[in-house]
């Protein structure tokens, strides 16, 4: 400001004024405005300086704060949005400490969701939860404005029943500011500045407060619709993961269905393929299984079918696979199995079922099966999984014209193993 103390003639003063106006215009605030003397004029001329201050700091304030939200928006997750909040606002409004809280749908009760101080551990932190019944923070809510607590000691006098306020003074806070938040009309929770120093927070910031609550506002319902996507994500995740699991499993046995074992099957002659590893297959079948089902009945047979999946599951090492074929044939996938084991395998399992009669509902059931078994040492000598599947069913069938209750085995050349 320039004061002459002699009285600069009126014209050209006004110029003077002109050319301020038109360089705050275009957004320079620094301008220079001759007052001259105190007549109308130099009035004109000191109100113009003061709207060039005022106009200075509102611009910067606004730039501040575009470039604060501009961080702050950049967060996804409501967590992430309010450690973003704690880092970028310490320029604009002093706390050493900070709080979110969220209402419960009903607006009862209050939940605080995440806390951060610069002195450390927060007694009052994630998961503290308060009724809002007789809550002076009610009081927050019906007047929209931020509520300023200068003197905490003071207020716990008058609200000696207020648990939250004593564990604030436990932590060292002496003043607070809680700013109402509000989406779409809405009281959605409450965030909080506090400072260990009593006496810190003034009323001039007041419009500050509320147009950062607004922005958080928003903020919030964009991290709790974000929150909100994050869990149906999950939620679709765990019914595909069900409905695979549903689609690919017996309901009769437990074990894997056709398509389960033969997805099985495919991956592991392409792996084995890939490694250079063995592969070997048995295929079980119930011997006169029409038998027993015309004899006992349906529900008998199923429950045949049932424990006999039960032995073969025991009967197999963890990493081989089992499946229910077809009605009441098995198919085994083993894979890093040496030659000479198979056949031990596939008499073990034949043992396994005849070994002891099969009880349901009171009958004892003297049950067998046959087996083929395949085996390829090398899985590159086998065009595909469907040629060793072939080959198991041959070598199953020759156990079975051999007498059942008994394996035949094969090499991926054809030939029987002995
Ligand atoms: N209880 C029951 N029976 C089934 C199921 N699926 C297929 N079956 C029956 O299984 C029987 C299979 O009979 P076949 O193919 O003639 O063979 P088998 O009587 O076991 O004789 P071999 O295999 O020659 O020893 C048929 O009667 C089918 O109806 C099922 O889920 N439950």
């Amino acid at each position: 400001m320039t004061s002459t103390g002699q009285s600069a003639p009126a014209d050209t003063r006004l110029s003077a004024y002109v050319e301020a106006v038109r360089a705050m215009r275009e957004g320079r605030y620094a301008v220079d405005i001759p007052l001259g003397a105190q007549d109308d004029v130099g009035r004109l001329g000191a109100e113009l300086q003061q709207l060039a201050e005022h106009l200075s700091g509102h611009v910067t304030q606004v730039l501040r704060m575009q470039a604060i939200s501009d961080t702050v928006n950049g967060g996804l997750t409501l967590i992430d949005v309010l450690d973003r909040i704690f880092d970028a606002f310490r320029t604009v409004i002093p706390y050493n400490r900070m709080g979110c809280a969220l209402l419960s749908a009903d607006g009862r009760t209050l939940r605080s969701c995440w806390a951060r101080a610069d002195f450390g551990d927060v007694r009052l932190g994630t998961g503290f939860t308060a009724s809002m019944a007789n809550s002076s923070l009610n009081q927050v809510i019906a007047s929209g404005q931020p509520r300023i607590l200068n003197d905490l000691d003071a207020h716990l006098r008058q609200h000696p029943d207020s648990h939250s306020t004593r564990l604030m003074l436990a932590e060292g806070i002496r003043s607070s500011l809680t700013c109402p938040l509000i989406s779409q009309g809405k009281p959605v929770g409450f965030l909080f500045f506090s400072s260990t120093e009593p006496f810190t927070y003034q009323g001039v910031h007041q419009g500050l407060y509320l147009r950062i609550a607004a922005q958080l506002s928003a903020i919030i319902e964009k991290g709790r619709l974000y929150q909100e996507l994050v869990e149906v994500n999950a939620r679709l995740l765990a019914t595909q993961d069900e409905l695979q699991e549903l689609a690919t499993r017996d309901p009769l046995t437990g074990v894997f269905n056709r398509r389960g074992i033969l997805d099985h099957l495919k991956a592991e002659y392409a792996r084995a393929r890939r490694e250079g590893g063995p592969i070997s297959l048995i295929i079980v079948d119930v011997d006169h299984f029409k038998k027993i089902n015309d004899q006992y009945g349906h529900s008998t047979g199923d429950g045949v079918l049932w424990e006999i999946a039960q032995r073969l599951a025991g009967g197999v090492r963890q990493y081989n696979q089992l499946g229910r074929f077809g009605g009441e044939e098995f198919l085994i996938v083993m894979s890093n199995v040496e030659c000479g084991q198979g056949p031990c395998i596939a008499e073990r399992l034949c043992k396994l079922i005849s070994a002891q009669p099969i009880e349901h509902e009171g009958l004892r059931l003297d049950v067998t099966i046959s087996a083929g078994l395949v085996h390829a040492t090398d899985p590159a000598t086998v065009a595909c999984e469907e040629a060793l599947i072939r080959l198991a069913d041959e070598a199953l069938y020759e156990a079975k014209r051999a007498g059942r209750n008994r394996f035949s085995c094969r090499t991926a050349g054809g030939a029987a193993l002995s």
